[in-house]
């Protein structure tokens, strides 16, 4: 359950706020001064925290500067009267995430809450399976998870580098791997944030259409230009724009992209108007455009303006250590989506899913769970419930004809129990299931010292 801090000197709106927030099922603390928030942030790590601009003793802007060096990762929401909006966009410069003016709906609190939380998601890695802080249905929420493998931290730190630039950003990557997902989540943690996002498929736009698509156009500029289009680089205007599959665009479409970034205005088309532009654009594609630019396939100076910062997703097959990380998450997003209540793995089910090796990365294996989620009768998914093509797949190194189901099981859980000594909470770590379910099975499988 995220965790919330609200630090507020009126008591009665301050307890209101804490009743609101609890019913929408976070775990809320409340401070009335400066010196109490001080001893509830010594005591836990909290996801966000709203605080009062004046408080007595003290302001919440003094406050924030020491929350955001010493709890980088806490978002704070400052809450201010009218005539305080001045210093809350001042702290915003500081690091504020947010303000919101008293008197705000519960719907503002909640949507700017819901925002700080994806924002924790971007900055913090929370394994849904192990940490008991962050219940599975609070993480499948979230729509970007970082995972813990050595190239996923490395993609999270340039993308924590990167997002509060305005910098174009290429991003490179297989099919599935969340090039997308990316793009949007540097969006979420950049000043644009609270402009759209526009994610345009550059390989699915007809070439005869695509100038308008992208510049928009008057009414009868063209015969079928029954009304004023708007295009996508207006509507994405003050915000990001994300190109995929950029790599597609013809060489006139290239042209006319190279020219509108470089003059940083466009035309709609039969408008002599100029449309001034404040865009990021973010591209992406699955080619090698560098490969591209050689073979005079792809423009040169617009491969360099594209590319002011590269960042490569990495597939699933390198960053291995991940796979069941986002394994439980598609699970927690498949019961929601299902209504199943589908809560594990089972122990030969988790070895298919690390071994296979994901060619189409985790849009693939969304699809692959969601299928055997909707398979799965009971709580536990057992291989049975996978597509035949993972569970055949050639690069599996168990085989799991080689044991019943429960003797493998029971193989498993006592090589882990003596991989950690018997220590029963380090074994239920290394087979990633829950302490309770480790009791249930040495019970039935008569492991008991
Ligand atoms: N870090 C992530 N956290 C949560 N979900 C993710 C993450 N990365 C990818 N996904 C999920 O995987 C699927 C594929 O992601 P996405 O569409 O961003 O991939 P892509 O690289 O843009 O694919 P393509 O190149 O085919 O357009 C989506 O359903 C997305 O929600």
């Amino acid at each position: 359950m995220p965790k919330i801090l609200i630090i507020e000197d009126d008591t009665s709106f301050c307890q209101m706020l804490q009743k609101f927030l609890t019913r929408h099922r976070f775990d809320v603390s409340i401070s009335y001064s400066l010196k109490e928030a001080q001893g509830k942030l010594r005591e836990s790590i909290f996801d966000v925290i709203l605080s009062d601009v004046r408080l007595p003793k003290g302001d919440g802007v003094v406050l924030l500067s020491k929350i955001k060096e010493e709890y980088p990762q806490t978002q704070v929401i400052l809450m201010t009267g009218y005539a305080d909006v001045k210093t809350a966009v001042n702290a915003m410069k500081k690091g504020a995430f947010d303000y919101v003016t008293k008197p705000f709906t519960p719907d503002e609190i909640l949507s700017v809450i819901t925002n700080a939380l994806n924002i924790v998601s971007l900055k913090e890695y929370r394994n849904p399976a192990i940490k008991k802080d962050a219940p599975r249905e609070e993480t499948s929420k979230r729509y970007f998870l970082v995972g813990e493998s050595e190239s996923s931290k490395k993609l999270q730190q340039y993308m924590n580098l990167v997002a509060p630039t305005n910098m174009s950003v290429l991003l490179t990557g297989e099919s599935g791997t969340g090039k997308e997902v990316t793009a949007k989540a540097i969006h979420q943690a950049s000043n644009r944030k609270n402009q759209s996002f526009m994610a345009v498929d550059c390989g699915a736009i007809p070439k005869e259409i695509a100038t308008s698509e992208f510049f928009g156009h008057v009414k009868g500029s063209f015969t079928g230009a029954m009304e004023d289009k708007i295009g996508h680089f207006e509507a994405a205007n003050g915000g990001t724009l994300f190109l995929d599959e950029v790599g597609n665009l013809s060489y006139e479409h290239q042209i006319q992209l190279l020219r509108a970034l470089q003059e940083r205005k466009i035309k709609r088309v039969g408008s002599t108007k100029e449309i001034y532009l404040d865009l990021r654009i973010i591209a992406a594609t699955n080619d090698n455009l560098m490969e591209a630019v050689e073979k005079g396939n792809f423009r040169e100076d617009l491969y360099h303006r594209l590319n002011e910062f590269s960042l490569e997703v990495p597939s699933l097959r390198d960053r291995r250590e991940d796979i069941l990380l986002f394994a439980n998450y598609f699970l927690d997003k498949a019961n929601k989506e299902l209504n199943k209540e589908v809560i594990e793995f089972s122990v030969e089910t988790k070895q298919i899913l690390h071994n296979y090796p994901w060619p189409g990365n985790l849009r693939e294996m969304k699809n692959v769970i969601k299928r055997a989620v909707l398979f799965t009768e009971g709580s536990i998914m057992y291989p049975d419930s996978i597509a035949e093509e993972v569970v055949q797949s050639p690069n599996r190194t168990v085989q799991p004809k080689m044991f019943s189901k429960s003797e493998f099981e029971k193989e498993s859980i006592l090589n882990a129990l003596k991989q950690a000594n018997f220590n029963k909470s380090k074994a239920a770590k290394i087979l990633q299931i829950t302490r309770k379910t480790l009791y249930n099975k040495i019970k039935q499988y008569h492991l008991e010292a």
